[in-house]
């Protein structure tokens, strides 16, 4: 039987949980996976495939350089001795015979030795030569035969100097004409010939008078573009100063001809323009005069200092064909004074320290040079700047840096005894032919500016060039600024794009040229601009004000027309007429201010005192009256009575009233006592106008009869207001009961009456003028009533009533001057009523021709009297 065992027990028990949790399923989850490679380990090879096939962009290449390498020309002096055996060789006739064989080899075999001896450089071709040391040198095997090459080309002993301008010169001078400034310096041991190549002779002219001749040929072509420019020659001088320091001399210049130097700049360096080719070479042959030279054992005419030559071209203009805006541009030429040996010199003293001091100038001239050429071979190096150490290197410092174009030319002598020089010479100069400079003109640049005299040039152009025009000189100083601007604006353009690639080709400087010229012509074009704004405005402004005034001006002339034509009016009427006027002119002195005596009439017409309205009525009246004839004229005297009164009543405002009547009495006491007709006693004005008038008949007219009523009328309104004005009613009554007689009372109480109509007339102005009439009606026919009681009283009882009580000359009141003259006008209206005969035997009736003025004045009283 099998037996039932239960299962054993598991040693390890297995608990399964939950199953592990699982993230969300990302995009990149869910993504299909790539099938599992086989080996999930492999790391993936480099894409060098991918990376190579990226076209990287590669740096441009360099473009091919417009640096061009320094012109070295070599210059071999003719050996004396070579010449002259060559000229013995060629002076003996070939026909001579019979000739030594023998004789003819030793002959042969001693030019050519002598040759050799003396000749230690000999030309290759045109570019090469080869120095060979002398013979003892050569045996002593110190020196050996050298090769020189490389030379840009090098001109034998019979070269002339046309070949040097053509190959050395023309080049240079045609970069110069086309706006590039270069420059040419003659190097080499005293006595080699470089003054000689530089100046010439005057039969053998060098490079300097080819050039200018060159210059001249070319400007006179009237195609060139030469012709429109303008040409200028300075010359100096660099010497030592007792071996101590350098100056300057102007070798053009009058007088005092030492120049200020600081640093590279010389100033004060006259320039002079030349405009022909004689010009020009006379002012060499001054410069040569003047150039310090000595005699030394090398040289009979050694020059004893630097010179430097220089030619600038001024553009005046635009070339019409190349459309070019040219620059100025400077061709400088350099003579060197001659390295030297003391030795081979002789020098002493003074000469030796000029020697020293050339010596050192040409040495650190050619130091800059190996400075410049070290520079260029190894730029990390640095540039020693040798330059500093004489003032000729700094003068020519931008060519000794690389950035101008330069020529050398190297003289030599071919001597054998020159064999050291020469070799020493070329060794050191060989190198330079390495040299490299940028062909690139700069615009001018500041120092550049300085160093030409632009100013003085300018002016002197003025003073000596009478053939140009007065308006054409202006506007050349003008286009010479305008072209210092622009080449301000254009350095400043070209130093603030520094990064803006250099530029090498000529349309674009001149592009950039012309730009900066159109930005200066716009700037002044837009201030001229904002001027004539101005401008317009001022005038706008000043024609409003001519309108105005011109408006003002019609007003004024309108107004005086009336005025003229009221003032016309009123010669043919009289009181009326006269009151418009007065109000015509206040009108006037409201609106336009124009007469002063116009302003204080109406100011007294404003005041509302009726004395000063009735005085400056009467003003105006007597002015107005001024010209009427006879009758109107009566009038005058009486109203210039009442203004004397007004007058002394305005003085006597602080006073008593009785010395403004006493005043007026005495004025009228006075023309009674002088007057010897009774009747003038009464009315005396009237009186002297009658003796004036008609001397014959003392007694007066109708007509004046009438204007004397008029007269007194208008006194009395005046007196009566003055009194009132001044004095209450009660006070004034008793004043005058004291101060007047008692047949004055009668009037003064007459007075009062009126004074009643007259507070009437004071306010306003129009009803005084209308009133008036009324005033003449009543005191008219008051004065009718009086008459009789006037009449009861002769003139002769009166008189001598006066006489008993008063003093035989003791004025008269007022008071009585109106009443005499009432009575007069009682007489007078007599007269008119009865026709009159003879009065006492002293009256004739005498019919006086009327004016027509008082034939109208009669009329009016006679229809306002009634009569
Ligand atoms: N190529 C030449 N043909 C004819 N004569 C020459 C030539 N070169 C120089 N001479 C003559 O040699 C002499 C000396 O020349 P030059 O004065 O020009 O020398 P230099 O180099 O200027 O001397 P220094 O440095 O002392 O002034 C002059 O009389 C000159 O006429």
């Amino acid at each position: 039987m099998e037996e039932f065992s239960p299962m054993p027990c598991p040693s390890t028990v297995t608990v399964r949980r939950n199953p592990p949790r699982k993230a969300r399923a990302t995009p990149y989850t869910t993504a299909a996976k790539p099938p599992p490679s086989s080996n999930s380990h492999d790391v993936p090879s480099f894409p060098i495939d991918e990376i190579l096939s990226i076209q990287i962009p590669l740096p441009e290449p360099p473009k091919p350089s417009a640096s061009e390498s320094l012109k070295i020309f070599l210059r071999i002096k003719p050996l004396r001795v070579y010449s002259k055996v060559t000229a013995a060789a060629k002076s003996r006739p070939r026909n001579v015979w019979p000739q030594n064989p023998s004789k003819k080899q030793n002959v042969a075999k001693e030019s050519r030795s002598k040759k050799s001896e003396e000749a230690c450089i000999a030309l290759n071709d045109s570019y090469s030569v080869t120095l060979t040391p002398p013979q003892a040198l050569q045996e002593l095997k110190r020196s050996k035969t050298e090769v020189f090459e490389g030379f840009s080309h090098v001109f034998p002993a019979d070269c002339s100097q046309s070949d040097v301008y053509g190959k050395m010169v023309q080049p240079l001078l045609e970069d110069f004409l086309n706006g590039k400034s270069g420059m040419l310096a003659a190097l080499g041991p005293s006595g080699s010939g470089k003054t000689h190549t530089v100046f010439g002779t005057p039969k053998d002219p060098g490079v300097v008078p080819l050039t200018l001749r060159q210059i001249f040929k070319k400007r006179d072509e009237t195609s060139s573009p030469v012709s429109l420019r303008s040409f200028y020659l300075s010359i100096f001088e660099i010497c030592s100063e007792r071996g101590k320091g350098e100056k300057a001399y102007d070798l053009l210049g009058d007088g005092s001809s030492e120049l200020s130097v600081q640093q590279s700049t010389i100033r004060g360096l006259k320039e002079v323009p030349i405009r022909n080719l004689e010009e020009a070479e006379s002012l060499i042959g001054q410069a040569m005069l003047k150039r310090a030279t000595a005699t030394t054992n090398s040289n009979s005419q050694s020059s004893r200092s630097q010179c430097i030559i220089n030619i600038r071209a001024a553009s005046d203009g635009v070339s019409n064909e190349t459309k070019v805006q040219s620059t100025d541009a400077m061709l400088t030429i350099v003579d060197l004074a001659g390295a030297e040996r003391e030795k081979r010199t002789g020098n002493q003293g003074e000469r030796l320290v000029e020697s020293n001091f050339i010596n050192n100038t040409s040495m650190v001239f050619g130091q800059c040079l190996r400075s410049l050429l070290e520079y260029q071979k190894n730029r990390k190096k640095g540039f020693q700047k040798h330059h500093q150490n004489s003032l000729l290197t700094r003068y020519l410092r931008d060519y000794l840096e690389g950035k101008k174009r330069m020529a050398l030319i190297i003289t030599v002598k071919a001597g054998e005894e020159d064999y050291l020089d020469t070799s020493y010479l070329l060794k050191q100069a060989s190198p330079y032919m390495k040299i490299k400079f940028d062909n690139i003109e700069e615009v001018c640049n500041k120092r550049q500016l300085k160093t030409f005299p632009r100013v003085e040039k300018n002016k002197k152009m003025k003073l000596s060039a009478p053939k140009t025009s007065q308006i054409a000189e202006p506007v050349a100083g003008e286009k010479n600024q305008i072209t210092q601007e622009v080449n301000l604006e254009g350095k400043k353009a070209h130093q603030t794009d520094k990064s803006s690639p250099k530029l090498e080709d000529n349309n674009e400087r001149e592009h950039i040229i012309m730009r900066n010229f159109a930005k200066v012509v716009w700037n002044v074009l837009k201030q001229y601009n904002e001027k004539l704004k101005v401008a317009e405005g001022d005038i706008c402004s000043l024609k409003e004000r001519l309108k105005n005034e011109q408006l003002k001006s019609r007003e004024l002339e309108t107004e005086l027309t009336s005025l003229k034509s009221s003032c016309l009016f009123s010669k043919s009427n009289l009181a009326e007429p006269c009151l418009h006027e007065v109000e015509a002119l206040v009108h006037a002195k409201e609106q336009l201010e124009i007469d002063t005596s116009l302003a204080n009439a109406d100011t007294n017409v404003d005041d509302d005192d009726p004395c000063d309205l009735i005085e400056s009525r009467s003003e105006v009246t007597a002015e107005g009256c001024s010209e009427s004839p006879v009758p109107h004229k009566s009038l005058v005297p009486g109203l210039g009575n009442e203004e004397i009164s007004c007058g002394e009543q305005e003085c006597a405002k602080e006073d008593d009233s009785c010395n403004l009547i006493d005043s007026t009495s005495e004025v009228t006491a006075e023309e009674y006592n002088e007057s010897p007709v009774p009747n003038k006693n009464v009315v005396p004005d009237l009186a002297n106008e009658q003796e004036c008038d008609n001397q014959i008949d003392p007694t007066p007219s109708p007509e004046q009869a009438e204007v004397s009523l008029i007269n007194n009328r208008l006194s009395n309104i005046q007196t009566k207001s003055a009194v009132s004005c001044r004095f209450p009613d009660s006070e004034k009554q008793e004043r005058l009961k004291r101060l007047l007689p008692a047949s004055s009372r009668l009037l003064a109480e007459d007075m009062n009456d009126l004074e009643i109509k007259d507070k009437q007339i004071e306010k306003p102005q129009v009803k005084l003028a209308e009133t008036r009439d009324q005033e003449k009606t009543e005191s008219t026919k008051s004065r009718e009533i009086e008459i009789p009681a006037r009449e009861a009283e002769p003139a002769s009882t009166k008189k001598q009533r006066n006489e008993q009580k008063k003093p035989r000359r003791r004025l008269q009141p007022a008071s009585s001057v109106l009443l005499t003259r009432e009575i007069n006008t009682l007489e007078i209206e007599d007269d008119v009523a009865e026709p009159k005969g003879t009065r006492g035997g002293k009256k004739t009736i005498v019919t006086q021709p009327r004016s027509q003025g008082s034939v109208t004045l009669l009329r009016l009283l006679t229809s306002n009297l009634h009569l």
